[in-house]
């Protein structure tokens, strides 16, 4: 061979392996980390693999950049909480038969064994309960007599009086979510699961109340573990990019809602959240393992920080049904508070009463409207106040 063919041959060597380098690193870029190093994998899914159908979760970020011609979506802000029963209490006004019809009979004065049974009937029927509509009976009997009188305002304040001592203003109604320090002695956002049946307003609730928190400078993630109805994510990803709070969900119908709501604690840690806020199925009560799929979803999320409080969605206008769900919820995840929706428009406002008595756990919040802001802390006063107006 000739020197020229050497020189050829060497060139064309070279060349290769700079082709071959640069394809190399290029392919490298592309692939990206598919793969997450051990450390980085939740150790839910290590020790227990999400089951099948379910895929990695996804965290949506409303504030991911937007491309500069876009404007910047503005942020809601939120109603302030302080006062919003009363702004919302003439939602209250079909409840406020009970308190109107109550009044009435008793200022008829010297009451007759058949007014007494148009007050029991009045309290049954706003499902008031049994209990505590006999309770509330032989203390106004008692206490009228005392009176003597059937002055409407000496009347009103008896009522007023006994009513709120059976809707209990001594009841903690906080909504625990404030600061904590773990067993590692890290800061650990404070969880709150929300649970009930099919169609009472979790997803909704849920939105309102980080919107509540959100006015009250709380850092908020959500946690989209209802993964059973596909639109319930997309809804709650609306509710949060209202106000800026990041949504954890899961991109696959099905998934494991445990898996998401662990996801959510652990993301709520990673970006020092300080309440993580988790959305559940809508479910039966006589579903056995629906019911204790709960049990599972909380001791899964436990293990990222404590649960703080699991809130039970009772629709004001089921009645005794929602007495019996409330019975079984409570059985399967130990409830902290309960949410009493849609009692707008529902003159069974009594339903605060018997199911206080029934778990011993107060009524948190009301859902007084489908508005975003239409969700007020609970205020004993506020609510007989609006009984007897
Ligand atoms: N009037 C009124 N409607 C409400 C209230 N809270 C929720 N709703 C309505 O109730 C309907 C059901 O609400 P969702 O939040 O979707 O109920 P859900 O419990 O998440 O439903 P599932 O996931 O199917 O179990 C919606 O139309 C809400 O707007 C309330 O306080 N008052």
């Amino acid at each position: 061979m000739t020197d020229q063919a050497w020189i050829l041959i060497a060139v064309l060597v070279v060349v290769l392996v700079v082709v071959g380098a640069v394809a190399l690193t290029t392919g490298r870029r592309r692939r990206g980390p598919t793969t997450l190093p051990p450390e980085d994998v939740s150790p839910y899914e290590v020790d227990q693999p999400p089951a099948a159908g379910a895929s990695a979760p996804v965290v949506t970020a409303p504030e991911e950049p937007a491309p500069p011609e876009t404007p910047a979506p503005t942020l809601e802000r939120p109603e302030p909480v302080a006062g919003r029963m009363q702004r919302l209490r003439a939602r209250l006004a079909r409840s406020g038969t009970i308190g109107q019809t109550l009044l009435s009979i008793l200022s008829r004065g010297d009451l007759a064994e058949n007014d007494w049974e148009e007050i029991e009937e009045t309290l049954l029927l706003a499902d008031v309960g049994v209990g505590p509509t006999t309770e509330l009976m032989d203390k106004l009997r008692t206490e009228t007599k005392v009176l003597g009188t059937s002055d409407a305002e000496q009347v009103r304040a008896v009522l007023r009086r006994e009513l709120l001592e059976l809707v209990d203003p001594t009841m903690d109604r906080v909504l625990h979510v404030e600061p904590a320090i773990g067993d590692d002695g890290q800061p650990h956002p404070a969880t709150v699961l929300v649970v009930g049946v099919n169609g009472t307003g979790k997803t909704t609730t849920v939105g309102k109340l980080a919107r509540l928190l959100v006015a009250e400078d709380h850092d908020v993630v959500l946690g989209a573990a209802d993964t059973f109805r596909a639109a319930a994510a997309d809804q709650l990803s609306t509710w949060g990019a209202r106000v800026g709070v990041p949504v954890v969900r899961s991109e696959r119908e099905g998934a494991d809602p445990a898996a998401v709501a662990f996801d959510a604690v652990k993301e709520g840690r990673g970006a020092g959240a300080d309440v993580v806020l988790v959305d559940t199925a809508g479910r039966l009560q006589n579903k056995a393992g629906l019911m204790d799929e709960l049990g599972k979803i909380k001791r899964v999320m436990s293990r990222q920080a404590p649960v703080r409080e699991v809130l039970l969605v009772l629709d004001a206008t089921t009645g005794q049904n929602g007495m019996r769900q409330a019975e079984v919820f409570s059985q399967a995840v130990d409830i902290t508070g309960i949410v009493l929706t849609k009692l707008d428009g529902t003159a069974k406002g009594g339903i605060v009463v018997a199911v206080q008595r029934e778990l011993g756990v107060p009524v948190k919040f009301v859902g007084l409207g489908e508005g975003p802001d239409d969700l007020a802390p609970f205020e004993p006063e506020e609510f007989v106040d609006a009984l007897l107006s």
